[in-house]
């Protein structure tokens, strides 16, 4: 039986983040993860996880300026000092909440020294996030939604974590951004497995729900079945009016 995550960065951002937990728990879901926790105390998650008995899979260390359309600090040669004060801030927060991943994201920048950036600040945070038991996740994300992102394809990440060269760190393997820049997904799945440290889904390519769009989810969860992947998988969809209404894949596609 597939497991669901419920990311709380798009599913009930109505709520708090401590009753979004409480709601993802009371649809069914068998975990949680989140974008940027950072405004909610970490004892109301804390008191909110032990009440559903569900666990936070995921957060994002933040992404800097949002309002000039900044979107992670990670890759950018001149911003070093406070990519990794966000890093520290991130894993410090995941700590408090036992939360298994931290999402270092690159931002929007290209070149070798931006490469260069990126690899020496996710070996930073493989190395701060070590002795807290925490995995460090990089995201491809595409080009439609984000362009000019410095990591937009799998390959890209692979290559990237093969430098990085720490074990705590993974994939997070998006099947929308995927998806739309490389497709091939259930090949794609398989091959990368060793290096996956979570997975997410939403139709392709509007980004909604799960049970409509190009990608045939009933058949990428069978394939993950087969493989014997058991963690749970990440919801990160926009729903199309309330959260509550937009959960009827859960029991076709469980
Ligand atoms: O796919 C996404 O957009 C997210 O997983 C994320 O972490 C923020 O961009
Ligand atoms: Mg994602």
């Amino acid at each position: 039986m597939t497991k669901f995550s419920a990311n709380l960065g798009f599913l009930w951002t109505e709520l708090s983040l401590p009753d979004a937990i409480r709601a993802a728990r009371s649809a069914g879901f068998d975990a949680v993860e989140c974008h940027w926790p950072y405004d909610t105390p970490t004892d109301d998650i804390n008191a909110a996880l032990a009440e559903t008995g569900l666990s936070m899979l995921g957060l994002n260390a933040r992404r800097g300026d949002t309002s000039a359309g900044e979107n992670g600090l990670s890759a950018l040669p001149d911003r070093i000092t406070q990519a990794r004060s966000f890093i520290d801030e991130a894993i410090q927060y995941a700590s408090l909440t036992n939360t298994a991943c931290v999402h270092v994201m690159a931002g929007f920048v290209s070149g070798s020294q931006a490469h260069k950036t990126f690899i020496e600040n996710l070996q930073y945070a493989c190395d701060q996030a070590a002795s807290h038991n925490i995995t460090i996740l990089i995201e491809p994300l595409n080009s439609y939604d984000a362009p000019g992102y410095f990591l937009s394809t799998s390959e890209q990440a692979e290559s990237i974590i093969t430098e990085v060269d720490r074990t705590n760190i993974k994939l997070m393997f998006d099947c929308y951004h995927i998806q739309l820049m490389e497709g091939d997904l259930s090949n794609r799945l398989t091959r990368l497995l060793p290096i996956i440290g979570h997975i997410q889904f939403a139709s392709v390519p509007d980004r909604g729900s799960p049970e409509h769009g190009e990608v045939c989810y009933r058949h990428i969860f069978d394939v993950l079945s087969k493989l014997g992947y058991k963690s749970a998988l990440g919801a990160e969809y926009k729903p199309a009016g309330k959260t509550d209404q937009t959960l009827g894949w859960m029991s076709t596609l469980k």
